[in-house]
């Protein structure tokens, strides 16, 4: 067996993406979200967690850095690397969605001006409904754009939907659904197989 590299997203889900792996009998003894530590073992030794920022984790797999991730799909989708996406984890579950003011007449002679975390997605999106828009990447507090006139529309994560509410917004369009799933680097999961196939027949157990 080899040791596989698992590239781990930090934030919200980080804890429970731990929990499942712990669930399953993958142990790190000494991780701990509020250490700066960012390499941590398992106790059998067949993983090496690396704790990295979730738009992040696509990158260390696709290249090789990371046999495998956890990350959400939107980074994955947000990245769009070369990368196999095996299973959901059914952790972080939310929703893309289009928000802005309801019943605001779309801009009639200027493109649309779409904030957001994630313009490849909004891009994306809108390009497939033959939409011409103007994105402007954001990292954060996205609800804001509407509010002060930077943007006709935000694209972002909606949960409770709380945020969109106490900020005046509605969801103008629901999109994909978003949960944290496993990627493999490609290289890895033929030369690494038997390793590979351990882990996600493993980390699958948990998931039953
Ligand atoms: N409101 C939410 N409900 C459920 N899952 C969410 C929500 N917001 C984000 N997520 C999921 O959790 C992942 C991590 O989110 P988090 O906000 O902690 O990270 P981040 O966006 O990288 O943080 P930051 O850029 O603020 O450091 C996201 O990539 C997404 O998959
Ligand atoms: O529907 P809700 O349950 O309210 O969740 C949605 C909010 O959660 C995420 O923000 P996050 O907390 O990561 O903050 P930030 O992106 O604004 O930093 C997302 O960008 C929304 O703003």
């Amino acid at each position: 067996m080899n040791m596989l590299t698992l590239a781990l997203a930090k934030g919200r889900t980080a804890d429970d993406s731990i929990k499942l792996l712990e669930k399953v009998g993958i142990h790190f003894d000494d991780f701990s979200d509020q250490s700066r530590k960012l390499v941590f073992y398992d106790a059998a030794g067949l993983i090496k967690l690396i704790f990295v920022k979730a738009v992040d984790v696509p990158t260390y797999v696709e290249n090789g850095a990371a046999d495998l991730g956890i990350v959400g799909k939107d980074n994955i989708m947000e990245a769009r690397k070369d990368i196999y996406e095996i299973l959901d984890l059914q952790l972080g579950q939310c929703q893309f969605a289009v928000a802005g003011f309801n019943g605001e007449e779309p801009p009639k002679n200027n493109v649309l001006t779409v904030a957001s975390k994630y313009p490849a997605v909004a891009k994306s999106h809108f390009q497939k409904k033959g939409v011409p828009i103007e994105t402007i990447k954001l990292n954060g507090s996205v609800e804001l754009a509407p509010i002060i006139g930077l943007a006709d529309v935000i694209v972002d994560i909606v949960e409770s939907g709380n945020t969109i509410r106490e900020n005046g917004l509605t969801i103008l369009e629901e999109m994909d659904a978003v949960s944290t799933r496993l990627i493999v680097n490609k290289a890895s999961f033929t030369t690494k197989s038997e390793s590979v196939h351990a882990f996600i027949n493993t980390l699958q157990t948990g998931l039953e």
